[in-house]
């Protein structure tokens, strides 16, 4: 038994899990998403240079990674730090912070936040997709990757002593390419040397998860401590979504909070509304697995601040909270969406 066994690993150090209190298992505090930038219709390219004002957050809401400033959530510290204050008064505990390799980790600011607002905030180690892949990365054997991964979560990230409490996000894209499938091994063999929670951003295919899933049981993986991020925008088919389910992952919901028309990564997916998403749990809940769900709004760009009159972090526990209350779900299951089932995960065997 290690240490680390039974407790969870945030940025101030091992916590009781029972201190975590309502967790989001999925946003980003603090980082840069320049490496999908995806450039405007011809037609937008003044607005999209224009700095951010009132009149182009509609836009900005449609088109939110068409502009490169919108890109830079690491510039936007001290709204982040206000936020974290506003979801502590709204009864929030814990964040999960999935900024990995690849996306501008700044484990540093983590830390201050996590000590200047008393949020608990778990950092991740690893990779994010294969475009932010270094050479070096590319290069690197399955073992080498597994060796920097323990060793972000038991000594320390980017030169620090400040330590991650999970894997992940680990970034796939779709096809999953050969540096990724080596990042997902080298997560599997880290997971089983650290008992720890794992956190995986699939490629947007509704096939994607399930390919993912079979790499990390190959490699030994545990996939009952394992979530699988970004479910609201990649499998719609109900009957696609139980047979996943079956395979035992934690199932996340963490778009809350973003409703566009075209989702410019992939025009074939309609980006469902907070409440598909709401009867989408209720479904879940309903098949049975209300001990499998997770959920989170995925920060990850300046306009979903409250700054920019956005959601923030504490719209779930402002707003989807009474829906779900409304939808079919008790308030017991709603405690185990926030507070056990991640409580659970975040656990060091
Ligand atoms: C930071 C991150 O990976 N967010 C997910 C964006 S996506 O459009 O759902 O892939």
């Amino acid at each position: 038994m290690s240490a680390l066994s039974g407790k969870v690993q945030t940025v101030l150090g091992l916590v009781d899990p029972g201190q975590l209190g309502r967790t989001m298992t999925h946003e980003h505090l603090t980082m840069t998403f320049e490496c999908c930038y995806f450039p405007p219709a011809p037609g937008d390219k003044g607005v999209a240079e224009a700095p951010i004002e009132m009149k182009n957050l509609f836009w900005l809401k449609q088109n939110p990674y068409s502009s490169h400033e919108n890109l830079l959530l690491c510039q936007e510290m001290e709204a982040v730090r206000e936020e974290l204050l506003a979801y502590r008064r709204a009864g929030g505990g814990t964040i999960v912070e999935n900024t990995t390799t690849g996306i501008s980790r700044d484990i540093n600011t983590l830390r201050r936040l996590a000590k200047e607002t008393g949020v608990h905030i778990v950092a991740g180690a690893g990779y994010y997709v294969d475009v932010t892949h270094s050479d070096e990365t590319r290069k690197m054997t399955v073992e080498k990757l597994t060796d920097i991964i323990v060793s972000e979560v038991l000594h320390g990230a980017d030169g620090t002593d400040i330590k991650c409490g999970v894997i992940g996000e680990i970034g796939t894209s779709w096809p999953i390419t050969e540096s990724e499938t080596k990042v997902l091994r080298a997560t599997a063999h880290a997971q089983t040397q650290l008992g720890c929670p794992v956190i995986i951003h699939p490629g947007r295919n509704a096939a994607a998860p399930g390919a993912v899933v079979r790499i990390l049981q190959e490699a030994g993986g545990d996939i009952g401590k394992t979530v699988m991020s970004h479910l609201d925008r990649t499998i719609f088919d109900h009957g696609e979504l139980l047979e996943f389910a079956k395979l035992g992952s934690y199932l996340e919901y963490d778009l809350f909070g973003t409703e566009l028309l075209n989702y410019p990564y992939n025009l074939e997916v309609d980006m469902p509304s907070d409440c598909q998403r709401v009867k989408d749990l209720a479904f879940l809940v309903a098949e049975g697995y209300e001990d499998n769900i997770v959920i989170a709004h995925d920060v990850h760009t300046k306009n979903r601040l409250t700054k920019y009159g956005r959601h923030g972090y504490s719209h779930i526990l402002n707003n989807i909270v009474p829906k779900m209350l409304t939808r079919g779900i008790s308030r017991n299951q709603v405690d185990k969406i926030l507070i056990e089932n991640p409580k659970r995960w975040l656990t060091f065997k």
